[in-house]
C-alpha cells in the first residue's frame, strides 16, 4: 500500500490531506478543551455550518442560535471554538466591567481595521486607549455640545418642513442619518460632513452604512482572503460589489482629513473650534498616549468607526421610535401631554426626566437592538463559572442582544413597543440592566452618552414641530427579520415613510 502511494504523488497528497482532515476532526468532537458541551456535532467540526446560517440564509444564525438553546440548553458550542450563552443573568459576568476581557481575532478581523479602538483585541490595550477618550463622550461633555446638537436639530426641521403638504413621502432614516452623521463628523472632526445640506438626503450613505455590515459577516469564515480583495484595485472592488465607491470615497475622506489635522497639529499645536471644544483627534495627538497609538494609519481607522458606528444605529432608533409612536396614536398624544408643559425649548436636563419619553427611548434602542450580532468575549486568565459548566480560559464565548430583548421571562410581549414598562423607577432600575443595545462592560459603547442625548432632542423636537403622517408603512417594515451583524427587515421594505403634513 505504502509503495504504491509513493509511487502516485497525487494518492499521497489526498492520503495526507485525509489524515489531517481526520486528525482535525478527531480533535475538534473528541479533545477539545469545549468537546463536552453541548451543540450540533456538525457546528462543533466546521465553522462553515456557521457560514451556512450567516451568508447561504442571509442572516439568520443568530435566530438558529435562538433554537439550538431551546434544544440543548442555555450553553450552546456553536463552531469549533466557541460558546453561546442564552441567560440575562450572565450577561454582567461576560461583558465585565473590571475582569479582564479580550475580543476574538477570527472575529474581528472581518472589520479591517486592525488598529482601531473596536477591534482591539487586548484587554489591556483597549484599557489604555479607550481611557484617553473616555472623558470626550462623558455627561459632562456632551451637555457642552447640546447648543450644536439642537441647532442641527433646527436644520433637520427645516429641511423637513420643505416637503410639508408637497405628498413626497419621506423614508425618514436617511434625513435622520444625515443628522447623525454631521453630529458626530463635527464633534469628532471639528468639521461636519453637512449631509443635512444635500437635497435628497443621499440615501447612497446609509445604504453604504449597511452595505458593509454584509461584507463583515459574510467573508468571516473566508477572512484570510480578505488581504486579497484589499490588494485587488478598488475600481474592479467596486464593479464586482457596487456601492463599494462610496465607501473608498469615505475611507479616503477620513484618511485625508486625519493628515491635515496631524500636519496642523505638528506645525500649530492644538487647534481649539469657535466653542472652545478640541476636536477628538487633535486631543489623542496631544495625549501622553505612545507614539504608535498616535499613528495616522490607526487615527484614520478610527475615524471611520465612529462615524459609521455613530450614525446608523442612533438614526434607525429614531426612525423605530418615531414609527412605533405614529403607529399607535393614542402613545403619541401620551408623550405630546408630557412634552407641553416644557414649551418651545426644553434643554437636555429636563427632557431626561420625563418618565415616558424616557421609557419611549429605551422602548426604541430595545426595539431596534443597535447591534444584534453575538459579541465574542475571551476571559484570557480565567476560567467562567457558569451554572454547573465550567468555561476554560481563552475560550470565545457570546451572547446576542437579539435573544436577550426578546427573553419573555424579562420583558413579556417583548415585539410589543410598550414604553408604559419603564415607567416606575425602580422597575426601570431593574430593566435597564437587560437592555443591552450598547453593550456592557469594558468594551460598551463609547458613544452611549451622545446617542441617548440626540434621541431625546430629535425626538421631542420633531414631534412639537412636525405634522407626521405615516405612509404606505407597516410593522414589518420594523420588525428584524435578518442579523447581518446589524439589524435588517424584510429585504424589499422602503424603510419607515412618511408624509410631513
Ligand atoms: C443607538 C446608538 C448606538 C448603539 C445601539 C451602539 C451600540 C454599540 C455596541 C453594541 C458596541 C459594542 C461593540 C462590540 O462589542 O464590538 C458599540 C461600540 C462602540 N460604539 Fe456604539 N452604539 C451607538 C451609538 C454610537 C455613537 C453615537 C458613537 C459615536 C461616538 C458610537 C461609537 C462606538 C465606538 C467607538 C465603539 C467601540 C468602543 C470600544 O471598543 O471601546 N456608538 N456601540
Amino acid at each position: 500500500m505504502l509503495t504504491l502511494l509513493l509511487q502516485h504523488p497525487c494518492a499521497l497528497a489526498a492520503a495526507a490531506v485525509s489524515v489531517y482532515l481526520a486528525a482535525i476532526a478527531i480533535y475538534r468532537l473528541y479533545l477539545s478543551p469545549i468537546a463536552h458541551f453541548p451543540g450540533p456535532r456538525l457546528a462543533a467540526l466546521t465553522v462553515f455550518y456557521e457560514f451556512y446560517w450567516e451568508a447561504v440564509r442571509n442572516g439568520q444564525f443568530t435566530f438558529h442560535i435562538g433554537e439550538l438553546h431551546k434544544k440543548y440548553g442555555s450553553i450552546v458550542r456553536i463552531s469549533p471554538t466557541e460558546l453561546h450563552v442564552n441567560d440575562p443573568e450572565f450577561y454582567e459576568v461576560l461583558y465585565s466591567r473590571d475582569s479582564p476581557r479580550n475580543k476574538y481575532p477570527y472575529y474581528q478581523r472581518t472589520f479591517n481595521a486592525p488598529y482601531a479602538l473596536i477591534t482591539c483585541e487586548d484587554h489591556f490595550r483597549h484599557r489604555l486607549l479607550r481611557s484617553q477618550l473616555n472623558p470626550f463622550f462623558s455627561v459632562a461633555r456632551i451637555r457642552q455640545l447640546e447648543p450644536t446638537l439642537k441647532a442641527l436639530v433646527d436644520k433637520l426641521c427645516r429641511r423637513l418642513e420643505e416637503l410639508k403638504s408637497t405628498g413626497k413621502p419621506i423614508a425618514i432614516e436617511y434625513p435622520l442619518t444625515c443628522y447623525t452623521t454631521d453630529v458626530i463628523t463635527d464633534y469628532t472632526m471639528g468639521d461636519g460632513y453637512h449631509y443635512l445640506d444635500e437635497p435628497d438626503f443621499i440615501p447612497q450613505w446609509q445604504h453604504m452604512l449597511c452595505g458593509t455590515a454584509k461584507t463583515l459577516v459574510f467573508v468571516r469564515p473566508v477572512a484570510f482572503l480578505l488581504p486579497l480583495l484589499v490588494a485587488m484595485p478598488e475600481t474592479l472592488t467596486a464593479w464586482l460589489n457596487p456601492g463599494m465607491e462610496l465607501f473608498f470615497a469615505f475611507q479616503h475622506r477620513c484618511r485625508t482629513r486625519i493628515a491635515e489635522i496631524a500636519k496642523r497639529h505638528r506645525q500649530y499645536g492644538p487647534l481649539e473650534t469657535k466653542d472652545g471644544r478640541q476636536n477628538l483627534f487633535d486631543n489623542v495627538l496631544s495625549s501622553s498616549l505612545p507614539e504608535q497609538e498616535k499613528s495616522e494609519a490607526r487615527l484614520a481607522q478610527d475615524m471611520q468607526v465612529f462615524v459609521s458606528a455613530g450614525a446608523e444605529t442612533t438614526a434607525k432608533a429614531m426612525s423605530y421610535i418615531l414609527f412605533y409612536l405614529h403607529n399607535e396614536p393614542a402613545l403619541l398624544q401620551r408623550l405630546k401631554d408630557e412634552l407641553a408643559p416644557l414649551g418651545e425649548d426644553p434643554g437636555l436636563i429636563e427632557l431626561e426626566q420625563l418618565p415616558f419619553l424616557t421609557g419611549v427611548m429605551l422602548e426604541g434602542l430595545r426595539l431596534s437592538y443597535g447591534v444584534t450580532a453575538r459579541l465574542p468575549r475571551i476571559a484570557p486568565y480565567n476560567a467562567l463559572a457558569y451554572k454547573d459548566w465550567t468555561i476554560p480560559p481563552g475560550t470565545p464565548v457570546s451572547m446576542s442582544c437579539l435573544l436577550m430583548h426578546h427573553d419573555e421571562s424579562v420583558f413579556p410581549d417583548s415585539y410589543r413597543f410598550n414604553p408604559e414598562r419603564w415607567v416606575e423607577p425602580a422597575e426601570r432600575k431593574r430593566l435597564e440592566k437587560y437592555m443591552v443595545a450598547f453593550s456592557r462592560g469594558s468594551r460598551m459603547c463609547i458613544g452611549m452618552q451622545l446617542a441617548r442625548s440626540e434621541i431625546l432632542l430629535v425626538i421631542s423636537t420633531l414631534l412639537r414641530r412636525i405634522n407626521f403622517e405615516l405612509y404606505e408603512t407597516t410593522i414589518e417594515d420594523v420588525r428584524v427579520a435578518h442579523d447581518i451583524f446589524i439589524p435588517f427587515v424584510k429585504m424589499d421594505s422602503k424603510g419607515v415613510r412618511f408624509l410631513i403634513k
